[in-house]
């Protein structure tokens, strides 16, 4: 039954995949074949697209990712980041003990996380299926988004038909965005095909939401696999990649961010499709934020600078971000008291 379920919905997915991969999505860029041809040659391509991706120098990456984040701002620049970072905020809550009154509480500060007007709302608040329809009425007209967790979160380990059901639940309680979390057993296994598969099947169940795709970087152990699950999910229907859970160490990092960036890149490069991208777990201080912010810039462009494009997941950095604004207005940070607890 699982295997039919996933047979069925998956063949058409993948067909679709398939079908978008040589169409681009009309934003400019020429579209590339990418190997496409050449798995079209080898008879398993009927089904799946090249999955092939360049490997990662780790040297490189960690010490370009690191570079990036010596770079001295501007004070305009800097507020200007600031902004934008609370702008790109996925503010997320997701624990066992997460009751209406905690997602009240943040959707409040979601949509208002600041007394001072020039103070962007987040861009959506993060939570489990059973609290997206008291984010969603929270929420309503304000323009931030619900983001839900399914398939399973955090460890993916539930049947297919399971996973499924969890998005279209979390979808049909008003869900607007679904981050899922691909099967890390399957990827560390080499089952790329099966990866692929779940993925193009929660993309479809999605319908109008959009789709996040949490590799789990954390638990991929290689920048290589990294790389290759991006292709996978990308080429699988994905709106934006996303590193981790939170509930993985290590969760985002630059050097990983930076990797997938470049798989965004490459892919943007070869197929015209726009992707997302969401670093989230551990990021704490705005000056984190900042380096992500010149990550992006460096590798995707302004284009990419955009909370339609780049998120953070993060249940704690707003505070500190709101504090270096007012530090950076004022000249003093305000006590701590002064924000509300997330
Ligand atoms: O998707 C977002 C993460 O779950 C948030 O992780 P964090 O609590 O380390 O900020």
């Amino acid at each position: 039954m699982g295997f039919r379920l996933r047979g069925t919905i998956c063949y058409r997915a993948a067909w679709r995949a398939m079908a978008a991969y040589g169409k681009g999505n009309g934003h400019g860029a020429e579209p590339l074949p990418l190997g496409v041809q050449g798995a079209w040659a080898t008879g398993r391509a009927a089904k799946y697209p090249d999955f092939s991706a360049p490997s990662v120098d780790r040297v490189m990456v960690e010490e370009r990712a690191a570079g990036l984040g010596k770079r001295s701002l501007k004070k305009e620049a800097k507020v200007a980041g600031l902004k934008l970072a609370v702008s790109m905020m996925d503010l997320t809550t997701l624990e066992g003990k997460d009751s209406s009154g905690k997602v009240l509480q943040l959707c409040q500060k979601a949509m208002h996380p600041h007394e001072r007007a020039d103070v962007p709302s987040c861009a959506a608040v993060c939570v489990y299926p059973k609290l997206v329809p008291t984010a969603k009425k929270a929420l309503e007209g304000s323009g931030v988004k619900v983001a839900s967790v399914a398939t399973a979160f955090p460890s993916g380990l539930s049947p297919l038909p399971v996973k499924i059901a969890d998005v279209r639940e979390a979808v049909a309680l008003g869900a607007d965005e679904i981050d899922m979390v691909i099967d890390r057993g399957a990827m560390l296994s080499g089952e790329y095909e099966a990866v692929f598969d779940e993925i193009a099947a929660v993309k479809e169940a999605c319908g109008p939401a959009h789709l996040k795709v949490i590799l789990e970087t954390g638990e991929l152990g290689t920048y290589d696999r990294v790389r290759k699950a991006s292709q996978i999910a990308m080429l699988a229907g994905a709106d934006f990649i996303k590193t981790s859970t939170g509930k993985v160490t290590p969760a985002a990092t630059p050097a990983v961010t930076l990797v997938m960036l470049e798989a965004i890149r490459d892919f943007y490069y070869a197929t015209g499709k726009i992707i997302g991208m969401k670093p989230a777990g551990g990021i704490r201080t705005a000056k984190q934020a900042l380096h992500y912010l010149v990550l992006v810039k460096e590798t995707l462009g302004d284009g990419w600078l955009t909370p339609d494009l780049f998120r953070f997941g993060a249940s704690t950095l707003l505070n500190d971000v709101l504090m270096q604004l007012e530090k950076e207005r004022t000249g003093a940070y305000q006590g701590g008291d002064y924000f509300s607890k997330d």
